[in-house]
């Protein structure tokens, strides 16, 4: 039976997935093998929990959903790890929001976190939506990650944070990423209102003016002081 969203069978392709619209959402999904990647992104365009995925390769998942009654194009890019060989600078740059996935029950998959999240800052993705998602939380008796762990990682690295079972609960996987995609349709707006603003002539004219009233103050600066 067809899938009910297009989920490309094969692995993703730089020119697949620099086609799409400026105003779609992409949102790039990120975590060490295992941790539910794929649960996750089929559990919210579908509803459905399978249990078994693909894991070879990553996969482009494109769907139209329906946000605050209105339809938005969004394309998922769900993963593979393979020792961090999807850490790749062109699909960040594709990517107006990063997903990194833990699991609650793996310990390294949460430390993983960080040497995904330092690899995002030096490629200048803060500007991004970042968010991160601890899964399988309906394991609770195995868990090896506690509350403040992840509580004080979200807050150092400033990005939003999530608790989710793709097995469990619908409502908590669709919360998540309907308030992750909430917050890249803000941000994506901010940044085309930025864009704008710095290719309006007079705001160029302005900025111009105010970088060589600068530079020469500078440069009084510097002859005093070298004639003192
Ligand atoms: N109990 C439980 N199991 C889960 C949950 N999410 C995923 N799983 C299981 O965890 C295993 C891995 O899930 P995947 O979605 O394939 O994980 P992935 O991160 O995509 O893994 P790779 O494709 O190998 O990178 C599967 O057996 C899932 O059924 C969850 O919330 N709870």
């Amino acid at each position: 039976m067809p899938l009910p969203f297009h989920k490309d069978p094969k692995p993703a392709t730089e020119e697949k997935i620099q086609k799409h619209s400026h105003k779609d959402v992409n949102i790039l999904i990120l975590g060490i093998q295992g941790v539910g990647k794929s649960a996750l992104t089929v559990r919210y365009l579908t509803k459905r929990f399978i249990g078994d995925y693909e894991t070879e390769h990553e996969s482009l998942c494109s769907h139209v959903i329906m946000i605050d009654g209105k339809p938005l194009s969004i394309h998922i890019l769900d993963t593979a790890w393979k020792d961090g060989a999807c850490m790749k600078d062109e699909y960040l740059l594709w990517a107006d929001g990063v997903i990194l996935v833990y699991s609650m029950v793996d310990k390294s998959s949460f430390d993983k976190l960080r040497e995904i999240m330092e690899w995002i800052l030096a490629k200048k993705g803060e500007e991004k939506v970042i968010a991160v998602i601890g899964n399988k939380s309906d394991l609770i008796h195995r868990k090896q990650v506690s509350d403040t762990e992840a509580t004080q990682f979200c807050a150092e690295y400033n990005c939003l944070s999530f608790d989710t079972s793709a097995s469990d609960s619908y409502t908590d996987v669709s919360n998540a990423f309907n308030t992750i995609i909430r917050e890249i349709k803000l941000n994506n707006k901010k940044r085309e209102k930025l864009n704008k603003l710095m290719h309006n002539p007079s705001v160029l004219a302005k900025l111009q003016i105010r970088q060589s009233l600068k530079n020469l103050a500078e440069m009084k600066w510097r002859s005093r002081t070298s004639t003192m």
